[in-house]
């Protein structure tokens, strides 16, 4: 025998806790569905304690005292991790950029609104080297000032400061970003198998004529947005220029607010190259014990101050790094430049001719004078003709330029909280921005009973009342707080116009719930809700149960001047496990996109079950299909979708249409017909577990509290208002 073991004698495999994340038990079945995604940031690992609510311990945070810390702080360089001519402004900001920068409007997932910079993957990205430091050289603040501060926050908090204290006008700032407290299972960053892997390798994120796969905007695995040093690491702005587009238009940025932040971006700081990047050790995720959490040491040369080696490119923007001016402009744009290498290695580009005194200082001895430089994103600013038209008007116009850059960088840095509800403090600004998807307050001194009778009364059918509240409802993603029922968009274009809304029935039951809404005070959007719920009533009422759904009124209705219609074009549902309906055949099972959904909406693999049984009984299937509708009772808040689904009276057949038949054992008739999505939920083991307890004759009546509960979150979702 070969003896591997380290103990002689006895069993080599060690025995025990699977504590390691190499493999799982479930990688067997590589096809199974991972239900981990629906029960993340669960209260049984929540170290704050299921007390604690961020929004009001922010409200015993001395605001003024952090800022002023945090003033001094950004001055006040350590030997560990010297400040670049003794001010940390640049690497704060990058901090905060890249910490906002994942945000990507397809699924609204990403961005800075959960610390989740902290966490691998993003803490260990190529892109992110050394803000492992940025963010250590916070921890003073951080444990100073305790759970009143989150670390969401203070990373935010510090990138703004840190242009205040350079001479920006800030536009504002808002607390109230929650803090999570393990890393994300539920992002999909990309399918690449290698860091920054190139175009066209394996699981490569492009397709076609330079297709960038949905939902992600980064260009490359573990890089927040484009490669500095051109496409695939080839010079080339106008590629470049291509890249960013895209880029940031799926970060919500449009050409003008993209110059604004590349140019407000390196206006200050640096990029930082001298030295051999082969030096650094591995990142913080893959790093020993004695790097105690931080990463890309190198323990074979200096590595700090002006031998720091991140991105690899070296040297700054502009002749004064610390100060917010129109530095980059004048730099850009009067001189010709030429590509070089930086000492690490890296394609930069460097000014054919400098003046000695325009050229920046050496970050430690003011007496050295360097070139300045420009990445391929940043010539992009000057050979693109559209960016090139913006950053003129800019140059011309430094007054302009400030007010742009500094509404850029608070939609940057704010646009994944959702609505203003959501921000807390004194330097909150006033006014209402159009991303923000505004809502008016509603009323909520109306007759809520008298609503709910005059709809029960209206003749519309259990299924047209709670279909069109859950349409309603639905679009609400929990990643970036978007959509919901509150502001009732769903009478407004795009959404009253998409298939998944089925149009025509939803102006139908439109136009009865509208007058009733508008007779009695109440918002279009509470009487759509109340609408739902005088659905499940009268359902749960026809399976033997009088019950109330709770409800608060005060939503409001959003005007179409307060949407912006294009940016709602990505809530669109494509598909909607609840209601049984995908729009075309994706190459990604309906299942999981019902995971996916289900994760947006903030429910559980049990609430989902919950929901969807209650919803195929009640017949809100999409189009009205009978598919999927296994109930001899429709329109009854019942388990018989359960009771069926796991009787083995029944045996389930696919058929050519990719359905199932429901055949009765016995006579061999078909007695109904199913979906993939359907039967998920008879085969899973973790749902089926749930769909038998639902079917157990004493569950009957717990089946019916579960799903208002879950109903009621569906539609409570977004009533930030409430907060
Ligand atoms: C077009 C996209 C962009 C590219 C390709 C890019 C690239 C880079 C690179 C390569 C560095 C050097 C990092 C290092 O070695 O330390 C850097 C630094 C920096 N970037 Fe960007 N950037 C972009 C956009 C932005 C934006 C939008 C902002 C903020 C609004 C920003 C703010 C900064 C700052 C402040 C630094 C200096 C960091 C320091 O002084 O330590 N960048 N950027």
């Amino acid at each position: 025998m070969n003896d591997i073991s380290p103990t002689p004698g006895k069993c080599p495999v060690m025995h025990g806790g699977v504590t390691s994340v190499d493999s799982s038990k479930m990688d067997w079945w590589p096809k199974a569905l991972n239900l981990d995604i629906l029960h993340q940031h669960d209260t049984k690992t929540n170290p704050f304690g299921p007390g604690f609510k961020y929004r009001e311990a922010l409200k015993a945070l001395d605001m003024n005292a952090l800022k002023n810390d945090m003033k001094a702080l950004l001055n006040d360089s350590q030997d560990w991790w010297p400040a670049d001519w003794g001010h940390y402004g640049g690497l704060m900001i990058r901090m905060a950029w890249h910490s906002a920068g994942t945000y990507r409007i397809a699924d609204g997932r990403g961005g800075g609104g959960r610390g989740n910079q902290r966490f691998a993957p993003i803490n260990s990205w190529p892109d992110n080297v050394s803000l492992d430091k940025a963010r250590r050289l916070l921890w003073p603040l951080k444990k100073k000032y305790g759970n009143k501060i989150s670390w969401a926050d203070l990373i935010i908090l510090a990138g703004t400061m840190a242009y205040e204290s350079m001479g920006l006008k800030t536009f504002g700032f808002g607390y109230g970003r929650e803090d999570i407290w393990h890393p994300e299972k539920d992002v999909y960053w990309g399918s690449e198998k290698e860091w920054l892997a190139p175009t066209g390798s394996e699981g490569s994120r492009y397709s076609g004529e330079r297709d960038l796969e949905n939902p992600l905007a980064a260009t490359m695995m573990g890089l927040i947005y484009v490669n500095p040093e051109g496409v695939d690491g080839k010079p080339d702005p106008l590629k470049t220029a291509h890249d960013v587009r895209i880029t940031f238009a799926r970060m919500a940025m449009n050409d003008e607010e993209t110059v604004a932040l590349t140019a407000g971006g390196h206006t200050v700081g640096k990029c930082h190259g001298n030295g051999d990047a082969s030096k650094l050790g591995p990142a913080p995720e893959g790093a020993d014990v004695d790097e105690q959490g931080l990463g890309w040491a190198n323990h074979s040369d200096r590595g700090i101050g002006r031998n720091t080696v991140s991105s690899g490119l070296e040297g700054a923007w502009t002749s004064n790094p610390t100060k917010w001016d129109n530095g980059y402009f004048e730099m850009l744009l009067n001189h010709e430049w030429e590509l070089k290498k930086s000492p690490a290695g890296a394609w930069q580009w460097e000014p054919v001719d400098i003046k000695e005194d325009d050229k920046p200082v050496d970050v430690e001895d003011p007496s050295i004078r360097h070139n300045p430089i420009m990445t391929d994103a940043d010539m992009a600013m000057k050979m693109d003709p559209e960016y090139r038209k913006i950053s003129e008007r800019f140059y011309k116009d430094p007054a302009y330029f400030s007010e742009v850059f500094a509404r850029a960088w608070f939609k940057l840095t704010h646009r994944d909280m959702g609505p203003k509800a959501r921000y807390i403090g004194p330097d909150v600004p006033a006014e209402d921005l159009i991303w923000q998807d505004p809502v008016p307050a509603g009323h909520t001194n109306y007759d809520i009973g008298g609503v709910k009778t005059k709809i029960a009364a209206s003749g519309l059918s259990v299924s047209d009342l709670v279909t069109t509240a859950w349409d309603s409802a639905r679009t609400f993603r929990g990643s970036d707080k978007r959509g919901g029922a509150n502001g009732a968009r769903i009478r407004l274009a795009p959404q009253k116009d998409w298939e998944g809304n089925e149009p025509q029935r939803l102006a139908r039951v439109l136009s009865v719930l509208e007058p009733i809404a508008a007779a009695s005070g109440a918002s279009l959007a509470d009487v759509i809700v109340l609408a739902g719920n005088v659905g499940i009533e009268k359902a749960a009422k026809a399976a033997g149960f009088d019950v109330t759904v709770p409800f608060a009124p005060g939503r409001g209705d959003a005007t179409a001047a307060m949407t912006d219609a294009e940016s709602f074009e990505v809530l669109e549902p494509l598909h909607d496990g609840y209601r049984n309906w995908l729009k075309k055949d994706y190459a990604v099972r309906p299942e999981e996109l019902m995971l996916d959904r289900t994760q947006l909406m903030g429910l559980t693999a049990c609430e989902m079950t919950t929901l969807v049984g209650g919803m195929r009984v009640m017949g809100t299937n999409h189009g009205g299909a009978k598919h999927g509708v296994f109930t001899d009772r429709e329109g009854a808040l019942t388990t018989d979708f359960f009771v069926n689904l796991t009787d083995m009276g029944y045996k389930w057949k696919p058929t050519d249409q990719g359905l199932y038949e429901i055949q009765d054992r016995k006579t061999g008739q078909t007695k109904w017909t199913a979906t993939r999505v359907d039967l998920v939920f008879g085969s899973n083991s973790v749902l089926r577990a749930y769909a038998e307890i639902y079917a157990q004759d004493d569950n009957k009546e717990k089946f019916v509290h579960d799903f208002i509960a879950a109903w009621t979150k569906v539609m409570n979702a977004d009533r930030f208002d409430l907060l």
